[in-house]
C-alpha cells in the first residue's frame, strides 16, 4: 500500500469502483504484458502531451490559490517537474519514433482531454485550493500507484521506459509530497478531523469525477 497520506487513502476508498478501473484498466494491463499495440500508446502520448500543459496550467492555478509559502512553493515544485520532467519523457519516445516537438504541441485535442483537463481547470477556478487539489489527486497519485505495481508485475519489456519514470524516485516523492500537501491544506483550511466536514462529501465527488475521466482517458487512448 501506498504512503501517498491519509486523505487520498479515504478519497481513494470512497471512489474503490472507479480507481479499481483507472489503475486496472485495459490499456494499463496492455503496458504490463506488452500486448498494448504501439499506435495506441505514440496515440495516447501525443494526447498525454497536451493533457500535461493544461496540468500545468492547473498546478500553476495552484500557487495563485495557495495561502502559504510552503503551499506555494509545493505547487511551483511540481509545476517545474511536469514541464522540465515529465514531459521530457514524451518528448523522447516521440522523436525517437520520428514524431517534432512542434507536432506534439500541436497535435489536435480528443474531447476526452478537454472534458478532463477542462474539469480540473474549473474546480480551481471556481473552488479554492481544495477543490482544485481533489480534482488533481487521482492523476498524480493514480499514475504512481500504478507505475508502483507495472515496474514489480511487468512481464514484458515494450513499456519499461513508461513504467520506470513512474514507479522512479523523482516521481514516487512528487506522489508522497502532494499526500502531505493535501493532509495540511485540509487540516488549515476545514480542521484536523477533515473526512467529518460538510466538505468532505463534495471533495469525494470531485476526487471521484476526476478518476472516471482518467479511465475514459485510458480509453480513448485504446481507439485512435
Ligand atoms: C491522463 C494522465 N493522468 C495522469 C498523469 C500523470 N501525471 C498523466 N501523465 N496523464
Amino acid at each position: 500500500m501506498s504512503n501517498y497520506g491519509k486523505a487520498f487513502a479515504l478519497m481513494r476508498d470512497a471512489a474503490a469502483g472507479p480507481w479499481r478501473d483507472y489503475t486496472r484498466h485495459a490499456f494499463v494491463e496492455g503496458m504490463k504484458d506488452g500486448t498494448l499495440p504501439r499506435e495506441a500508446f505514440l496515440h495516447y502520448l501525443r494526447q498525454d502531451y497536451v493533457f500535461l500543459i493544461h496540468f500545468s496550467r492547473a498546478w500553476a492555478l495552484a500557487v495563485v490559490k495557495s495561502e502559504t509559502h510552503e503551499e506555494m512553493l509545493a505547487a511551483s515544485r511540481t509545476v517545474n517537474g511536469l514541464i522540465s520532467e515529465e514531459m521530457k519523457l514524451h518528448i523522447g519516445i516521440c522523436e525517437a519514433e520520428g514524431i517534432s516537438q512542434a507536432e506534439l504541441f500541436a497535435t489536435p485535442e480528443r474531447h476526452e482531454n478537454l472534458a478532463y483537463t477542462r474539469f480540473v481547470l474549473e474546480a480551481g477556478y471556481s473552488g479554492d485550493l481544495l477543490d482544485l487539489l481533489a480534482a488533481l489527486v487521482p492523476c498524480v497519485m493514480g499514475y504512481g500507484e500504478i507505475g508502483t505495481r507495472l515496474s514489480a508485475e511487468a512481464t514484458s519489456e515494450a513499456y519499461r521506459g513508461w513504467i520506470d519514470t513512474y514507479a522512479g524516485e523523482d516521481y514516487q516523492g512528487a506522489c508522497v509530497a502532494f499526500g502531505e500537501l493535501l493532509d495540511q491544506a485540509l487540516t488549515r483550511r476545514i480542521g484536523a478531523d477533515f473526512q467529518g466536514s460538510p466538505r468532505w462529501d463534495r471533495l469525494c465527488q470531485t476526487f471521484r469525477k476526476a478518476t472516471e475521466l482518467e479511465v475514459d482517458f485510458w480509453q480513448m487512448g485504446l481507439t485512435p
